[in-house]
């Protein structure tokens, strides 16, 4: 199964715009059939840079929404691997430290690859990975109540925190970063996370393709 080059979904959009959840239902529905051979995550967030050298007032600071925050190179070299073949220690990000810790989550490779984040179509040698990509195209004023909602609740977030740093960094970033990688997408999806139908329809595909790799 493993001799054919797995394919590479890309799922990109504003924050809160729905790609964990899109991701998530696709790879949990595929799961069952597949198997944890078949099919696997990784998420952009976990390359955030490492910033132990800050201190926590400073790492607070951080421009989170600009791609230089990310270590696009890393996952492209992780990309790359998992394309030959080989497996990868991907690393984990915590949101209230802002670095990354001690872990690291081991990824084999898999005939399909979810790939999730924000500015993942910002670097040509990530875009030219990915096989498939997508662009979740939520409303941002929608994006911002979905953010308040999960952040206070899941990221240790205060409702003052979520709306100065979305004043700062996460509207001007999208406005610059964000909303022009849809011109890079060769899917685009309206309705967030739980669109039924555009679910369905990566499902299909992805069994078109992994029905490839066994033929
Ligand atoms: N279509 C939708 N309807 C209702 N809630 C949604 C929808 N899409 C996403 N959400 C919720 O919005 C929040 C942000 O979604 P998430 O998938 O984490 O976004 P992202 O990964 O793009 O930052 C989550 O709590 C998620 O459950
Ligand atoms: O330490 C951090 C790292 C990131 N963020 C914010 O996270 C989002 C990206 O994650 P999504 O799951 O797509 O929402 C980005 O907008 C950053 O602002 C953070 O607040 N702190």
């Amino acid at each position: 199964m493993h001799t054919i080059k797995p394919t590479i979904i890309a799922i990109t959009g504003a924050s809160a715009s729905g790609k964990t959840l899109f991701a998530q239902t696709i790879f949990d529905e595929l799961l069952a059939e597949l198997g944890a051979q078949g099919i696997t995550i990784i998420k952009e967030d976990a390359y955030y840079r490492a910033q132990d050298h800050l201190p926590l007032h400073e790492r607070e600071k951080t421009n989170y929404d600009h791609p230089n925050a990310f270590e696009h190179e890393l996952l492209s070299e992780h990309l790359t691997k998992l394309l030959n073949n080989q497996s990868v220690e991907m690393p984990v990000y915590c949101y209230q430290t802002h670095t990354r810790t001690k872990q690291t989550s081991l990824i084999q490779p898999t005939p399909i690859i979810l790939v999730e984040g924000i500015l993942l179509f910002t670097n040509p040698i990530l875009r030219n990975c990915f096989d498939i990509k997508v662009y979740m195209d939520t409303p941002l004023d929608i994006c911002l109540v979905r953010r308040i909602q999960r952040d206070t609740a899941e990221r240790g977030r205060s409702l003052e925190s979520i709306t100065a740093q979305y004043l700062e960094t996460v509207r001007p970033m999208y406005y610059q970063f964000i909303e022009p990688e849809k011109a890079w997408a060769d899917i685009v999806i309206t309705k967030g996370g739980k669109n039924r139908m555009a679910i369905e329809v990566l499902k299909a595909k992805i069994r078109q393709l992994i029905q490839q790799h066994i033929s």
